[in-house]
């Protein structure tokens, strides 16, 4: 399987950042599918700059109504418009920053798939459940509450600890939870489980890259800051297994 490298811009990046990031990406390696996730307000901007190009587009939230009275939010046949293909829900900011539970993000994932975006659902454990032995149990039900029945996207693994902090788990700690991730996910949907994407998400840099990249169900990464400058992220894109 191909992989999926995503960068996630968090409520990073202004207009002026769009047009030079995207025409760097026309360097971009060919043999990785190439996703960025920039704030709403660039989505239309970027729609434009990738034209004709490899990168996809998402966004990082939406609301579980196509529509509806709820100030500030946006639904998921908005994004549609504004060009975008993904989106990202379950954030691990999202859920500590705006109280998200798995119902909430499973409302999200069907409003999401029904306006025809590809939901990249994000999952992990804080540090307090790792050290209480409780990080595969905490992935397992998250995953088993968040995703609806028959979903089909992209899930990643973003270990809450290693977000932003420069740690990442250990090899074998990734290899662990990503065969764990896997088999709930054929537990859960049969043999479409085998079919979906499984990112590593948590400080993921150049410099690690090619290693996380090449563990076993690990099928692309969720770059945060390293997605907000074009050679990093080419590097990572780089980096990634070939064939
Ligand atoms: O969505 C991306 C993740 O939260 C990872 O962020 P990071 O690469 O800055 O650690």
């Amino acid at each position: 399987m191909r992989q999926l490298i995503a960068g996630n811009w968090k409520m990073f990046g202004r207009l002026t950042d769009v047009t030079p990031f995207a025409e760097a990406m026309r360097a971009a390696p060919a043999h990785v599918d190439l996703l960025v996730c920039p704030p709403f307000t660039l989505l239309e901007r970027f729609a434009t700059a990738l034209e004709g190009g490899q990168m996809a587009l998402g966004a990082q939230n939406c609301h579980a109504n196509p529509q509806g009275a709820h100030t500030g939010d946006i639904a998921a046949p908005m994004l549609v418009d504004a060009g975008a293909a993904y989106v990202i829900l379950g954030h691990s900011e999202r859920r500590n920053d705006h109280g998200e539970n798995n119902a909430v993000i499973r409302a999200k994932t069907e409003s999401a798939i029904a306006a025809g975006l590809i939901p990249i659902v994000c999952v992990g454990e804080t540090e307090g459940e790792r050290e209480a032995g409780e990080a595969e149990h905490v992935v397992r039900s998250q995953l088993q509450h968040s995703l609806p029945p028959g979903f089909a996207g992209v899930v990643a693994y973003e270990p809450v600890w290693a977000i932003g902090t420069g740690r990442t788990p250990t090899e074998d700690d990734v290899k662990s939870m990503h065969a764990a991730i896997r088999a709930a996910l054929a537990a859960q949907l049969g043999q479409d489980g085998a079919k979906i994407r499984i990112l590593y998400g948590g400080s993921v840099k150049p410099g690690n890259a090619a290693s996380l990249l090449a563990l076993p169900e690990v099928g692309g990464a969720l770059v945060g800051g390293a997605s907000l400058k074009a050679e990093d992220f080419l590097a990572i894109a780089n980096a990634a297994p070939r064939g």
